[in-house]
């Protein structure tokens, strides 16, 4: 039986080869939650009113209210959902090889649907059916009564971090509608976010972005950038040794909740096992103007700088093949 007072039980969590810490949760007029946030940590805000509008938005009042307009859903044969770039993908030239890319097979299938198809299917999914989960940028296109409650989200408290805290500006607020059980593979975001829960409980594992080197994400290059390769259901220490070293932390929050999930730091979060679906707004911002470089830079920095070398070698050696033996010449016996 969940426990009343928290809303969930830890045997609504998948079981991890992790050793986690607990991220604070902080209530909003707490002082300290603005330290968190000025020094890039993570931190749960709780009575905050920034989504309160929105917390009658169960499927039903969705179903009625969202209109007519096709939404983004990802379909997958099994609970994970790892997020691939469509435009990284291989591109066929005329004579049909692979001109640019590599050769990757999509791990979900993306599809658009109307709502009252996507609340048909999660109402009569069954095991063996594949999962669904609605991820679609909330435009113009929903219907009046969601932008009055958009319009009423408690935007001087988000506008007040964006401000206090010099991130730029609002990119994107992604709905999200998770069948229980979905995993969202950890990665990591170029963008500050406000991860505003709004139904059902979502457990988040954030992992530093100095832990880069036990993460082993994808190429830039390749459809999965910024995507951890590890499988964290079934890791491979061979390939990835270090991921034995990985120190993170973690929570489980609810409605009116609001994770701070800092720029460059990794994420992975999943809807609780048996525990319905869950609702979920984010609110991206793109991170603030590089003020004056202090060094040693920080962790974030060289995770940026490190991209850009990525890039700058594709983009002169063309192939990527060529460039782990570029990367060993230079480094190995020279540098070690
Ligand atoms: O808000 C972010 O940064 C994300 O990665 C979202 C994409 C899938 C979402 C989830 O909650 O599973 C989180
Ligand atoms: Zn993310």
């Amino acid at each position: 039986m969940a426990n009343e007072k928290k809303g969930w039980d830890p045997n609504q969590l998948r079981k991890y080869d992790l050793n986690l810490e607990q991220i604070p949760r902080l209530d909003y007029g707490d002082p300290r939650v603005d330290e968190l946030i000025a020094e890039n940590k993570p931190v749960v805000i709780t009575g905050s009113k920034l989504v309160k509008s929105a917390e009658k938005w169960d499927i039903d009042y969705l179903e009625q209210h969202m209109g007519n307009g096709d939404f983004t859903v990802f379909l997958s044969r099994n609970h994970k959902f790892k997020y691939y770039d469509e435009k990284k993908m291989a591109q066929k030239s005329q004579n049909g090889e692979n001109v640019k890319g590599v050769e990757f097979s999509p791990p979900t299938k993306k599809i658009d649907m109307k709502l009252p198809e996507f609340i048909k299917r999660l109402r009569e999914w069954k095991r063996g059916d594949e999962r669904l989960y609605l991820q679609q940028g909330l435009n113009n296109t929903v219907g009046p009564a969601i932008v009055h409650d958009f319009v009423h989200f408690d935007w001087d408290f988000c506008n007040s971090k964006q401000a206090k805290h010099h991130w730029g500006p609002l990119t994107s607020n992604l709905l999200l509608i998770a069948m229980e059980g979905n995993v969202t593979p950890c990665h990591y975001d170029e963008q500050q976010n406000l991860f505003a829960q709004i139904r059902g409980y979502k457990r988040c594992i954030l992992f530093p972005p100095d832990q880069f080197d036990c993460l082993y994400p994808h190429p830039v290059h390749h459809p999965h950038d910024r995507q951890s390769m590890v499988d964290f259901d079934r890791p491979d220490y061979n390939r990835f040794p270090k991921f034995k070293e990985a120190r993170g932390c973690e929570t489980v929050i609810g409605p009116g909740d609001i994770l701070y999930i800092p720029i460059y730091w990794w994420h992975h979060i999943e809807s609780l096992m048996r525990g319905g679906y869950t609702v979920t707004v984010n609110f991206w911002y793109k991170g603030g103007p590089n003020t004056s470089i202090t060094y040693p830079l920080k962790a974030h920095q060289k995770v940026a700088v490190m991209r850009n070398i990525e890039k700058m070698l594709l983009e002169v050696l063309q192939d990527p093949k060529e460039i782990p033996p570029l990367l060993r010449a230079m480094v190995l016996g020279r540098y070690t």
